[in-house]
């Protein structure tokens, strides 16, 4: 076991930084008593994964296996039961094993999970002019003034979740004899900042998950989620949108992965299926140029989101898997390695996105449309896209392999 001692003053600069995207808590002192108890409790994961995870990830990032991270847009305490965290393993299994057959590669499954409770917004308010939802850590859907108001206890809740999903989690794992990781978006900085543990080495992590991700809405070079990034010892990812430029990216990199260590930085591309044949060359060029052997990763669902003429937040699963194939083409043409997939599905049957071999269409939203906040691929749509992908790999493959693949099938 690596030993551990409390968080000390680790990160103080992040917490001096501008942070984007945080909630007005009404009252402080609450804030800072939840702080100390989160402080004071075990954190969700344990350092040990968190270092496998980083030597699975250099296996990516040096072209041998791929990475497929996915899961719910906005975890839920309500949807916390048993029934829907192995559904929404199911899925990522079994999108994994596609992925596998259709690359020759193994792959490293990791649930957007455990964690995955804070939602940046675009706007401060909803359609009524309440406060915005920002996830279960911070507030409620409920559309009321008293349910939106920030509620620093929710963050104990929080943590607690995150450990019974962590059991369930290893549960799956165990029957399926493989290992099973936990990621989020890196939002909340109140959540974030004291489950950061140090060991008796110095080594800081971020104990909340094994991978987190800073989001597009608060990747700035000089912010406090990139500050908080930089002082652990997790795998980290990026989302970088179509505005990102090559000295943004270059800036991540110099900051997060400043020894060129494989495995430690993950770009997660989501640039839209119109606009990723041109944003995304540049980009890999440039962390190319300089060295870092980066993973690049493939969220087509963030840059492709759209109102249906009902009003509901959706996706085309034929969108999706533009941006997909636009994504793979970018990284056949330049020799770069395309480091897999991060998605957001569930298990359920859900209604959401359109398209797919249940065709979908925008009548079809209502009927059972439950995501807190972003559309996600079903159970069968996941499988869809699964398959297309696996065989656009297999059709990229050497015609040797694809023999070989075919007769191992
Ligand atoms: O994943 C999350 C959403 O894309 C993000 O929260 C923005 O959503 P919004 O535009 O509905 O605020
Ligand atoms: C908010 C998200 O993505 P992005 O930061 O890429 O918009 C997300 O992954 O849910
Ligand atoms: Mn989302």
């Amino acid at each position: 076991m690596t030993q551990m001692t409390q968080p000390t003053q680790v990160t103080s600069a992040a917490v001096r930084s501008p942070a984007a995207q945080q909630p007005q808590w009404p009252d402080p002192s609450r804030v800072r008593a939840v702080r100390r108890t989160l402080r004071a409790l075990p954190a969700p994961v344990a350092p040990e994964g968190v270092d496998r995870l980083r030597e699975r990830l250099a296996e990516v990032a040096l072209g041998r296996a791929l990475l497929l991270q996915g899961g719910d847009c906005a975890e839920t305490f309500a949807g916390n039961t048993p029934a829907h965290i192995r559904a929404n393993l199911r899925t990522l299994l079994h999108t994994a094993t596609l992925l596998e057959v259709g690359s020759g590669l193994p792959v490293v499954p990791v649930g957007r999970m455990a964690g995955q409770y804070a939602k940046p917004r675009s706007s401060p308010t909803d359609a009524a002019g309440l406060p915005a939802y920002r996830g279960d850590i911070v507030n409620s859907t409920s559309p009321t003034a008293a349910a939106r108001t920030p509620d620093p206890d929710r963050m104990l809740r929080a943590r607690a979740d995150a450990v019974a999903t962590l059991d369930v989690m290893a549960a799956v794992a165990a029957d399926a004899d493989t290992e099973l990781f936990a990621s989020h978006e890196a939002l909340l900085l109140d959540y974030e900042v004291p489950l950061v543990r140090q060991a008796v080495d110095g080594t800081r992590y971020g104990l909340s998950g094994h991978f987190l991700w800073i989001g597009e809405r608060t990747r700035r070079l000089d912010g406090a989620h990139i500050e908080l990034a930089r002082g652990l010892a997790n795998p980290v990812g990026v989302k970088v949108g179509p505005a990102t430029t090559p000295a943004e990216v270059l800036g991540y990199a110099d900051a997060l992965d400043p020894h060129r260590t494989p495995g430690r930085l993950t770009l997660i591309s989501r640039m839209g299926a119109d606009r990723v044949a041109e944003a995304l060359p540049p980009l890999v060029e440039a962390v190319a140029a300089a060295g870092h052997p980066v993973i690049w990763l493939c969220d087509p669902m963030h840059g492709n989101t759209r109102l249906s003429a009902t009003g509901y937040k959706t996706r085309h699963l034929d969108t999706i898997l533009a941006e997909t194939r636009g994504f793979l083409d970018v990284h056949a043409a330049l020799g770069s390695h395309a480091g897999g997939l991060h998605l957001e599905f569930t298990g359920d049957d859900v209604t959401e996105c359109l398209g797919g071999s249940q065709g979908l269409r925008d009548e079809d939203l209502p009927a059972r449309y439950s995501t807190a906040c972003d559309p996600r691929l079903n159970a069968r749509q996941s499988l869809d896209l699964a398959s297309a992908v696996a065989q656009i790999l297999l059709d990229g493959r050497r015609p040797a392999e694809r023999r070989e693949a075919a007769s191992a099938g």
